[in-house]
């Protein structure tokens, strides 16, 4: 992430969200790790104070705790939690925000998960290493304002939260790792500005490290750019060596990669990003880098550059395949034009120069990778800067010139190769060990905002942050990066006539820094297990295109005020909430602005991470539950009519009974706050009259009715399943009428039920928090419940007063809650909570739940267990797309293993 220093921004990174600017949700949602085992494996890496040790970790306090503070009693207090990459032209920070407080777990969630763990034999899990990492540069001419933001943030002695910085130690010998040139240069300033000193890690070792780690734990990192289109990669991590690394900075490093540390330095050219900045800024008057490449958006080359065409007349030389606007030699023409420097437009000579140093790279780039038979080129360093025109130049040429046998791609976090690759050689940061399923990259809204913890020159209150947005959010709208016109194959080595572009300004750095978000390292979360084939699972439905995404832009953007309205209720409409909630209204608007502008800046984008980032803008703006009182109200409704539910399903026979809670579950799921049909709905009855309403017009065939074969199943004495995982939905009617008394069902014919539910709250989904109290709610009524939910720990207190006669009862199979490490209302089966994992060992039946996790995510999913998908279809235009059907469709998909 960048800090914008160049042009009129305050020196401000734009990722940091404040060391201390940890929500409390934020935490819960990461920092519930598994300790995992302090690692065995050596590292060849030059020796340094060994970081976050986790050997022999502990919950210190009990584990009832509200905030149980963990004790690494191996660790030592002062984590380095920086590393720098100071390069000829930009200083690279990496740094890691650990969590101050540790998340809070109520008492019969933990007691649950004890239970939990009893039956699955796993081990008990502790909240730790949670956190964060940030990406910021400035650049090197500024090191002063680098040097400050280090010592505002205190990130030397591992951030302003740090032990060690909170009892006002001051550690001496602090050793920070760095890389890059400046790293030697500049290390005696290190010591007396901040009274470190840097420890020098090999450059080429660090940009190495760095690559081999993006690649194998950022699932999209590398993407190609051809023709403005920009394309993901998929990287098969038994495939991904030998590769050629082009590090594009000041000048050029091109490293053949074999393996892990396994590497060699080939090749490079003096002819890179610095030439390209410096000619540019003798050549035009401009001051900063984004000015001169804002400048070739602009430009026209052949007015400087000798074409094939100017020398021929105007004709192609098609013999050789080069078409009459190919570049004969760059700046060629100058030489006969009897012109100043001042008689061309900087434009002109903008876009030359980039022309020219792309080719060049580009060409140098594919002569190597023939050299040593590689097809595969990625291309890194801040020289790329996430710009169309260049990444598009680079990529022609090596196709070009291989004749489309090599490939050129790009890497979303181009810059900090080096920078993260010093970070890695820390020993016991334990990155090594992480893989995709670990990370989560979050987008925030740059500066914090953290309810007044703020470090540091960041922006300092909730108006700066607004108004740090409204510069992205006019920068980011108006401006699109060029995309080139004309096809190759009728141009040859030319490739493309002159950048058309959209909008005439570079996107701003601030916009474009949004490329690179937060890592949040959450080592607490697994790959689901019962996924059939976890590489080719892809959790979206449907492919956010360009139509799909105006579609729900409309639909979001419709919604905002709405949400807002809510958002701001559940804080207490004060005037602070009330500034929030425009400022997430912004935020929101914002990422839809810079989403409809470049569909692939954040990565691959389905629906279900455009659902989630809404989650986490709210979040961001301490929004913490904005439909919290809508789903108090529908539970207590709910749950004041369960008992008739219940006695009137008791009264049917087995098969009559089965049908009509797969009716009840269907007909529960309409409610449904993210659905704007649905809402509109209910300012037409009660909660009560709209279920009944519902319910009387189940007709089946439903669109998809499998209800006969899951009948079947379910009525097969002989195999009875031994778990199920039941995924469920939305707070009141849905979960209380539809879900409880399905998962009453299997509990009643002796199968164990894990219900699993959000950790976050996501529109009026039930969190795995809320879930508990509902259980032992509804236990009232329920013998079976009852029995069940205290077999499974859930029912620890409330019941106490009533459950003296429960030692005479037969044991029960246990009903159990897990959450699933989600904070949206959909879900991403390859990121799940390591409770979610650990209960799925046992379980043969999966059911999921509403559109969210069962429609717009998982509808193809293949599950290793049965699996029965349920949902109503809430909105016109899925149903339509997905079924050829009609929203209030309800789905009943069944899916045997066998
Ligand atoms: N804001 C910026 N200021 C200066 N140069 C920039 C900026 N953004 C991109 N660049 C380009 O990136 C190059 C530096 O890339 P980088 O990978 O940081 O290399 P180095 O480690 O040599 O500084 C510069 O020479 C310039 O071409
Ligand atoms: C966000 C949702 C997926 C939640 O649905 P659920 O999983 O609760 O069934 C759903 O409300 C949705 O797709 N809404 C689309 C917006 C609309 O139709 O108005
Ligand atoms: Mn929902």
């Amino acid at each position: 992430m960048a800090a914008n220093n160049s042009g009129s921004e305050p020196p401000i990174p734009e990722d940091d969200e404040g060391l201390g600017g940890v929500t409390h949700e934020e935490e819960a949602a990461e920092a519930k790790g598994k300790a995992p085992a302090a690692s065995t494996t050596t590292m060849n890496r030059s020796g340094s104070r060994p970081q976050l040790d986790l050997s022999g970790a502990a919950i210190h306090g009990t584990l009832e705790d509200r905030n149980p503070t963990i004790l690494l009693p191996n660790q030592s207090d002062d984590i380095s939690h920086l590393a720098l990459d100071i390069g000829g032209s930009l200083i690279k920070l990496v740094y890691f925000s650990r969590h101050a407080d540790q998340p809070t777990e109520d008492k019969r969630k933990l007691s649950t998960k004890r239970r939990l763990e009893i039956f699955t034999g796993a081990r008990r899990s502790y909240p730790v290493l949670g956190g964060r990492l940030h990406f910021v540069k400035f650049e090197t001419g500024k090191l002063n304002e680098c040097l400050d933001f280090i010592s505002s943030k205190q990130l030397h002695r591992g951030g302003v939260d740090s032990p060690s910085w909170r009892s006002g130690a001051q550690p001496d010998n602090i050793v920070i790792k760095a890389t890059g040139g400046g790293a030697f240069k500049y290390a005696d300033l290190f010591k007396e500005r901040l009274g470190v000193s840097l420890e020098k890690e090999d450059e080429m070792d660090c940009l190495v490290a760095g690559a081999n780690f993006l690649l194998k734990a950022i699932r999209h990192e590398a993407f190609t750019h051809m023709d403005g289109q920009k394309e993901y990669v998929q990287i098969d991590q038994n495939d991904l060596f030998p590769y050629l690394l082009v590090n594009v900075g000041s000048g050029v490093s091109i490293i053949k990669v074999d393996g892990h540390g396994k590497f060699q330095r080939v090749s490079g050219t003096n002819v890179g990003g610095g030439t390209y900045w410096g000619l540019g800024r003798l050549m035009t008057e401009c001051k900063s880098f984004d000015e001169l490449l804002e400048l070739s958006q602009r430009g026209d080359n052949s007015t400087i550059d000798m074409l094939v065409g100017d020398i021929y007349g105007g004709l192609d030389y098609s013999k050789i395949g080069l078409s009459a606007s190919t570049i004969a030699s760059s700046f060629g023409k100058t030489i006969s034009d009897n012109k100043e420097l001042s008689d061309y437009r900087p434009e002109d000579i903008s876009l030359s120069l980039l022309r020219m140093i792309s080719y060049n790279i580009g060409q140098i780039s594919y002569l190597n990778a023939l050299r040593y038979g590689l097809k595969r080129i990625f291309f890194g360093g801040f020289f790329i800067r996430g710009h169309a025109y260049t990444m598009d130049t680079i990529s022609f040429a090596v196709h070009f010139w291989s004749k489309g046998e090599a490939k050129a791609m790009f890497l979303r976090h181009e810059g900090f190769l080096g920078a993260l690759g010093a970070f890695m050689s820390y020993e016991k940061h334990g990155l090594d060990d992480l893989s995709a399923h670990h990370l989560v990259e979050r987008f925030p809204m740059g500066a914090p905002y953290v309810g007044g913890k703020i470090h540091g020159p960041p922006l300092g209150d909730l108006n700066e942050k607004i108004s740090w947005m409204e510069k992205f959010v006019q920068k980011g709208t108006q401006i699109t990066a060029p995309v080139p016109m004309g096809a190759p194959a009728t141009t040859g080595m030319g490739g493309f006539e002159r950048p058309t572009s959209k909008g005439d300004i570079l996107r701003s750095d601030a916009s474009a820094a949004l490329n690179v978000g937060v890592l949040h390292l959450v080592p607490s979360l697994d790959v689901f297990p019962l996924l059939e084939d976890p590489k080719t699972y892809e959790p979206n439905t449907i492919d956010l295109d360009h139509d799909e995404f105006k579609y729900w832009f409309t639909i979001l953007s419709d919604h905002l005020p709405d949400l807002v309205e809510k958002a701001v209720a559940s804080e207490g409409g004060t005037d602070d909430a009330k500034r929030r909630g425009d400022a997430f209204a912004h935020a929101f608007s914002a990422h839809l602005a810079r989403l409809t502008e470049e569909p692939a800046a954040y990565g691959k984008f389905g629906l279900a991470n455009l659902l989630e980032l809404r989650e986490e803008c709210l979040r961001e703006f301490q929004f913490f539950d904005a439909y919290v009182s809508i789903k108090q109200r529908e539970n207590e409704a709910s749950l004041a009519v369960l008992p008739d539910l219940l006695m009137e399903l008791d009264s049917m026979d087995e098969e009559d009974r089965l049908l009509a809670l797969i009716e009840g579950v269907l007909a529960a799921n309409i409610f449904d706050w993210g659905s704007k049909a649905c809402v509109d709905l209910y300012n037409q009855g009660t909660i009560i009259e709209i279920y009944r309403m519902s319910r009387k017009k189940m007709q089946r065939p439903w669109r998809i009715d499998n209800f006969d074969t899951f009948k079947s199943r379910m009525l097969k004495k002989d195999q009875p399943y031994k778990r199920a995982l039941i995924s469920v939905d939305n707070a009141g009617a849905d979960v209380v009428l539809g879900m409880l008394p399905l998962a009453r069902e299997f509990l009643r014919r002796g199968v164990e039920v894990v219900l699993v539910a959000n950790s976050l709250p996501a529109l009026n989904d039930i969190t795995a928090n809320e879930l508990p109290e509902i259980v032992a709610e509804a236990a009232k009524h329920c013998g079976i419940l009852r029995k069940a939910a205290e077999a499974g720990g859930l029912i620890v207190d409330a019941m106490a007063g009533i459950q003296g006669d429960a030692k005479d009862e037969p044991a029960s199979v246990p009903l159990m809650v897990v959450e699933n490490g989600c904070g949206s209302p959909c879900i991403d089966f390859r990121q799940v909570s390591s409770e979610l994992a650990a209960a799925a060992k046992d379980a043969d039946l999966l059911i999921l739940e509403g559109m969210g996790r069962s429609l717009h995510t998982n509808l193809n999913a293949r599950f290793k267990c049965d699996a029965l998908k349920l949902a109503m279809v809430k909105n016109q235009r899925l149903a339509e797309k997905l079924f050829n059907g009609n929203i209030y469709d309800c789905i009943c998909k069944f899916e045997p293993v066998s």
